[in-house]
Order: C-alpha cells, then structure tokens, then sequence
C-alpha cells in the first residue's frame, strides 16, 4: 500500500527524544516508520500515532546490525511506497569514566552509534537515489542524524559516548559533501540535558554517588543551561521539524545545537 504523505523514518522511536520526534513530524503531515529495538516500545508508538489519525509502522530492529536496518527501512518502504526523511536517532549513553572504559563497552556503544548512523544512511540512500531532482536545488532526500552537545565539547565521565557524539558531526559533513549533488542534504541536532530514559540514567548515577536524588542529579546539569532548565523531548523535536521540513532546504553538512544555551559556538 503507497500513501500520499511524505514519510520519515525514526529509529529509537520507542522512548525519549525519538518519541517526541516520531509525534511531531506524524503532525506536520508524516507517514512514520518507528523502529527500535524494544518492539513493544515501537508497536506503542505506532499506535499512539495511528490513534491520533496519523500513518505508522513499527519495526523492531538493531541498528548496530547493518542487514537489519536495510530491511528495516526496505519494509517502511514496502508499506508506505517512498522516503524522503530519516532521522537516525537511536542511541546508548553510558557513563564512563576514562579508566573504567573496556573494549566491549567502546565498541558496543560506536556499533550502536556510530554503525547505527551509517547503516541508517546506506539504507535511506538506496530508496532516496530512486528520485532525481529535477532541477538544481530540489531536496529528495534528508538526513538527520543525533549528535549532541556533548559531541561539540567534552563532558566528564562521557569519553566513549561523547566521541560517538563528535563522530557523527564528522560523518553527516562528509555526508552532506558526498550526497549533495543526488539532491540530498544531511545534518545534526544537538541536544543538551533532555529529560529522557538516557538522561535520567546519567543523572541517576551522579545522584547515587552522592546520596541524592534524581531530581538533584538531573539539577546538577541544568546549572549549566542558560536558560535554566533542562529541555523536554518535545523542545528537540521542534528543531528536528525544522529539518525534516522544506524551510531547510538550504541547508546541509549542519549540527543544530538545541542546548538552552549550554555551549556557545
Ligand atoms: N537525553 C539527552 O539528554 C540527550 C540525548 N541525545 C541523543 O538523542 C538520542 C535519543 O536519546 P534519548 O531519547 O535520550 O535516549 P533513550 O535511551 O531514552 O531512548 C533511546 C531509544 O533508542 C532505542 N535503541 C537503543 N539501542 C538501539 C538499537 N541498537 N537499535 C534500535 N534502537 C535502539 C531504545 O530502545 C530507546 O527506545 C540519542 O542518540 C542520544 O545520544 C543527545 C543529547 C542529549
Ligand atoms: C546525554 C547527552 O547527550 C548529554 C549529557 O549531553
């Protein structure tokens, strides 16, 4: 079955910031392909969308492992008929300290986010390729890849997440460098303190080493806010809209940092 919506992918749609992102861009009009790991998380998202009188497909897929994401993606296509956004989300951020960093950790999390981006790119690019522009400047096809702010500087304890952080600021440049004259534009949203899951976990760890709660831990990070609080998924998703969207056409090779003004570039 083919929609007549534009359709975007999400991985890591099932909680937190890909949630957010899956319901705002299910609003702006949408058909959604919601995919992660937990697939009752992601069945529950497509519902909620579905409820809403939006489109949606819930896949369950590890996007460390590159032949599940193609068929991920191929069969958001199979239901839905074209591509024209993904959002390659999904991601794990443990605390780390730099002497308590092993091989299987440092390798776990770059599959998860560093494979993940790429595998979630290749797999987009072969449906995007399908439509050509038709003349110089049209977009038909948009990465967006989740970075953070603490891939534009260094955080403590966050050494093996931060550098998957800064690798995918690299890996959406050249992308935009590489797809730009396919019609393609790739660029990255930086989130800084989001009250999710992955935020809360982080948070937890701080407040634990310290006696404390979650909410002292999560203040903790929201002391170096400018704007003086931590940010809601729903803040994050409204920068992703933006990029999903034709008014960043003109776009591309960018990391959008969605901090409340934690870091100043
Ligand atoms: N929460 C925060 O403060 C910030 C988050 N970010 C980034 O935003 C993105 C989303 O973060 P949150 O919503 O906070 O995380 P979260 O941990 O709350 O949710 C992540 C989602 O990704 C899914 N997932 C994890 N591993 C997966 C895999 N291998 N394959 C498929 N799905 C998988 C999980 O099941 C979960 O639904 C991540 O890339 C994160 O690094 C960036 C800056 C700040
Ligand atoms: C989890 C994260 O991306 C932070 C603390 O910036």
């Amino acid at each position: 079955m083919t929609t007549g919506k534009k359709v975007a992918i999400v991985t890591g749609a099932g909680q937190g910031i890909g949630l957010a992102i899956a319901v705002r861009l299910s609003r702006e009009g949408f058909a959604i392909g919601c995919l992660d790991y937990n697939a009752e998380t992601a069945e529950a998202a497509a519902d909620a969308i579905i409820a809403t009188g939006g489109e949606a497909l819930a896949v369950k897929v590890d996007v460390a492992q590159r032949d599940d994401v193609f068929k991920a993606v191929d069969a958001v296509v199979q239901r839905f008929g074209r591509l024209d956004v993904i959002v390659n989300n999904a991601g794990l951020g443990p605390t780390t300290p730099i002497e308590e960093i092993t091989p299987e950790i440092y390798h776990k999390v770059f599959d998860v986010n560093v494979g993940g981006t790429y595998w979630g790119i290749q797999a987009a690019l072969k449906h995007f390729k399908a439509r050509k522009p038709e003349k110089a400047g049209d977009i038909v096809g948009k990465i967006i890849n989740a970075s953070s702010q603490a891939g534009q500087v260094g955080n403590p304890d966050l050494a093996v997440y931060g550098a998957t952080k800064f690798a995918i600021r690299g890996i959406t440049q050249t992308a935009a460098k590489d797809l730009a004259p396919l019609g393609i534009t790739s660029n990255a949203y930086c989130p800084g303190i989001v009250r999710t899951p992955m935020m809360e976990g982080i948070a937890q760890k701080v407040a634990d080493e310290n006696g404390q709660t979650l909410e002292w831990g999560l203040q903790q990070w929201a002391k170096n806010v400018t704007l003086g609080r931590i940010s809601e998924p729903e803040d994050v998703a409204a920068c992703v809209s933006f990029l999903a969207g034709p008014d960043s056409d003109y776009m591309t090779g960018q990391a959008l940092i969605i901090d409340g003004g934690m870091v100043f570039n």
